[in-house]
């Protein structure tokens, strides 16, 4: 047996959902950049389920029933006070909100296809409502329902800050979440699946799913970018910086890909979201020091810039609090784990790899007395 660390180069699944072949990014063989440019997030969703874009008439229905599940039960805004949130990590808390949510879903174990659909409006309406609340009950304000004839970007900033976001707001939100909603088998949505080929629940899926995304060297590395900006402070700090980290072998966060050699298409949209909101909010420090940092890298080591690079400028610009950039990501990447969850249900069989024992062997039980 021989065995590849870390699965690099494995091809462990069929899908219709995502590629990525050349350096080039595409949903249901969309390129991300068609879609950056022109999609709604809420379209991203249909097609990314349904393997086609909607009609305006599927599009309003879809756009309905996610407005209709948004609500939470207030069990979940009830147990978010029950503990001391300002020591929980919000990715920590989404975790169990999710788990939490699947105990109020009465058709939680049921396995038929419909009540997978039904289950996958819910779990993607109701992130959102998650996020903000936890959020809002952190800061110790009310619970902000969501607001009928809002786009999803739209309500879920109003959620989070009780008023009506600009266009500005919603059209970098809605970007960042068309971004980030699916890339081919990465850890957590390879995650989702081993977890759901066991024929587990959609929610098992995608609390599995938020356990992997959580930690910094995947989904977490867009808040350990904004803190390591903040720890470099200005400008000129940056290159310095960046050159201890690399004498001490430490790892620059937001560079560096397991697929991507040349470059993550995704962060030239961000780079450019990032340059344009940090310029309007009066933060050019941030892309500045952020661009510094990215032609270094590329520069000395190769590694590109990935997508939680510069989309920590960009939500820091939106004046959205450092630990919340993890979770909506997760809120966008629900709708990828769950058309990989619904592929792997279709065509499903267990996943269980083999490891190559390297431990000691013919050991004899001793006592223990003898020990
Ligand atoms: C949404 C996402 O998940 S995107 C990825 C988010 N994660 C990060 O940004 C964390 C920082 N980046 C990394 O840790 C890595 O680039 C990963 C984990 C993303 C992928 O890398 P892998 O394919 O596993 O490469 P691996 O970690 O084995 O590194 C290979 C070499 O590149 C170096 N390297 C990789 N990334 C970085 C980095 N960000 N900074 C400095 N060096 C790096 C490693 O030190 C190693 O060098 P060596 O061969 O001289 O020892
Ligand atoms: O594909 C990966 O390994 C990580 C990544 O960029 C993502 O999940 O968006």
């Amino acid at each position: 047996m021989s065995t590849t660390k870390g699965l690099e180069g494995v091809v462990a699944a069929e899908t219709k959902v995502s590629s990525i072949i050349d350096d080039q990014l595409t949903y249901v063989g969309y390129t991300i950049d068609d879609l950056a440019e022109n999609a709604s997030f809420e379209e991203v969703v249909f097609l990314l389920w349904n393997k086609k874009l909607p009609n305006k008439q599927e599009l309003a229905d879809f756009e309905k029933e996610l407005f209709e599940n948004m609500t939470i039960p207030e069990a979940v805004v009830e147990h978010f006070k029950s503990y001391d949130i300002h020591s929980v990590h919000p990715m920590a808390a989404l975790r169990t909100a999710i788990s939490l949510l699947g105990l109020y879903d009465s058709e939680a174990d049921d396995m038929s296809e419909e009540a997978n659909q039904r289950k996958a409006i819910r779990l993607q309406a109701k992130v959102a409502a998650v996020v903000a609340s936890y959020s809002r009950v952190r800061d110790g304000k009310e619970v902000v329902q969501p607001k009928q004839g809002l786009s999803y970007a739209a309500n879920f900033l109003y959620m989070l800050n009780a008023e009506e976001p600009s266009d500005l707001e919603v059209e970098a939100i809605n970007k960042a979440l068309v971004l980030h909603a699916d890339h081919e088998l990465n850890a957590s949505t390879f995650t989702s699946r081993v977890c759901v080929a066991t024929l587990s629940d959609m929610y098992s899926g995608i609390t599995a799913a938020i356990s992997a995304l959580k930690g910094p060297l995947h989904g977490g590395a867009n808040e350990a970018v904004m803190s390591m900006l903040n720890e470099i402070g200005e400008v000129e700090n940056a290159i310095p910086y960046v050159k201890k980290k690399m004498a001490n072998k430490e790892k620059i966060m937001g560079m560096g890909h397991r697929v991507y050699k040349s470059g993550d298409p995704r962060a030239k949209h961000l780079k450019k979201m990032s340059k344009e909101l940090t310029a309007r909010h009066g933060m050019e420090k941030w892309y500045e020091m952020s661009v510094k940092i990215e032609d270094f890298i590329k520069e000395e080591k190769g590694l590109p810039a990935n997508v939680d690079f510069y989309s920590a400028s960009v939500y820091h610009s939106l004046g959205i609090k450092h630990d919340l950039y993890t979770p909506i990501f997760a809120m966008s990447r629900f709708s990828g784990w769950i058309a990989h969850i619904l592929e792997q249900y279709e065509n499903n069989r267990l996943i269980r790899p083999r490891a190559e024992y390297v431990g000691p062997q013919k050991q004899k039980y001793v006592d223990i007395d003898k020990r």
